[in-house]
């Protein structure tokens, strides 16, 4: 069977391996550590990133990333945005032919503000890819790897590619859908992380069910105010990869960013809560990129702004709470329908 290189074996590119081997192919899971990769292949197992999880025979996890990606057509790239373009780096050194990537990071870069998709186009040598395809929505890796049923979208400029993409992971309990809104899919994935550490923060401060519908649902207002400004579909954020996303990590404690917003909500100091959380909470980065994004976008992210304070500025969550509940009173729809206004007058 055709082989499929994964690179990053964390909980997510554990969990797509896994959907990738169901669907019969040769998975080549690429860590940057050996005694994961013996862990992986001799007790069939990821106990840190994807706990009392049986890893099937047709996973074949390797640290020596040439022979990874020797001769493959599809290249799945799942580390941490932070990862992303020192593991292109390492890739063009070592990629001989051209390759369809998909990613599944779910991140904007501080500083530059580069989506994924933007930044592997930046660092990969041309020859070396001919789409960059980006795989995205409600999609906890813990629920994917127990075959529960999930659905995802993927996007990129060719539809071609994105269907090739679509016919190498869709299955039974794993459907994927396709959407030509890259911009849009890209940034709905990205921003809801921090929109999901506020619900943490609200649940952490012991605040309820009305505070939660309220963080999601203004929340997904200013991302779609932000996400139209930079040229997405605002109609992207009403399907999977948006409200979908949004809410599966708004109301999950399988959230990664979800149980790092609790614990601040608790009172715990942020560096703390990364440190014993072992793993990746993308939100956190993203926050300060989509804080300096609204601010050069000129588009007003009230509770992107509150999370940045308490993130970065040691703000206390309740004062948060407290200035957005007394913001000057607004308009429910009118900042994402001035866009539009501008948009068509342009
Ligand atoms: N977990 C989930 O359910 C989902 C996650 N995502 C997204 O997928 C991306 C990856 O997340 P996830 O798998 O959960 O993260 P994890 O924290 O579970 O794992 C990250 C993995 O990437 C590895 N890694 C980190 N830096 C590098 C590097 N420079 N070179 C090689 N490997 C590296 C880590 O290795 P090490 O052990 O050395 O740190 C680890 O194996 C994120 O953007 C996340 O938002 C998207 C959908 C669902
Ligand atoms: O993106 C995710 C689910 O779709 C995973 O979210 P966390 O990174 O918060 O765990």
């Amino acid at each position: 069977m055709e082989a499929v290189a994964v690179l990053g074996a964390g909980s997510w590119g554990t969990a797509l391996s896994i959907v990738l081997a169901d669907n019969g192919y040769d998975v080549r899971l690429w860590t940057h550590r050996s005694s994961l990769a013996d862990e992986i292949n001799n007790k069939r197992t990821n106990e840190k990133y994807l706990s009392g999880i049986t890893i099937p025979e047709n996973i074949q996890a390797e640290t020596d990333l040439e022979s990874v990606v020797k001769d493959v057509r599809h290249v799945v790239l799942v580390v941490p945005t932070k990862a992303i373009r020192e593991v292109c780096h390492e890739l063009n050194g070592v990629l001989d032919q051209t390759v369809t990537i998909t990613h599944a990071a779910k991140g904007i870069e501080p500083e530059t503000y580069k989506r994924v998709s933007e930044m592997i186009r930046e660092e990969l040598k041309a020859e070396l890819y001919d789409d960059v395809v980006v795989l995205s929505g409600p999609s906890h890796a813990e629920e994917v790897s127990l075959r529960q049923p999930t659905t995802v979208t993927v996007s990129s400029e060719q539809l071609e590619k994105a269907e090739a993409v679509q016919d190498l992971f869709i299955n039974r309990q794993f459907r994927v859908y396709t959407s030509p809104d890259v911009v849009g899919v890209e940034l709905g994935g990205a921003l809801k992380n921090i929109i999901a550490l506020g619900a943490g923060i609200s649940d952490g401060l012991g605040y309820g069910d009305n505070a939660k519908a309220a963080l999601i649902t203004r929340g997904l207002a200013e991302i779609a105010r932000l996400g139209t400004s930079m040229g997405a579909n605002p109609l992207t954020f009403s399907g999977l990869t948006g409200i979908g996303d949004l809410i599966v990590t708004c109301t999950s404690s399988h959230s990664r960013n979800w149980r790092a917003g609790y614990k601040l909500g608790q009172g715990h100091k942020l560096e703390d809560v990364l440190e014993q959380m072992g793993m990746v909470v993308e939100g956190v980065r993203t926050t300060k990129a989509a804080y300096q994004l609204s601010n050069t976008q000129n588009v007003e992210m009230p509770i992107t702004k509150g999370i940045y304070k308490i993130l970065f500025d040691q703000e206390d969550p309740r004062d948060v709470v407290d200035q957005l509940m007394t913001r000057i009173r607004r308009h429910e729809m009118e900042d994402l329908t001035n866009i539009l206004d501008e948009q068509r007058n342009d």
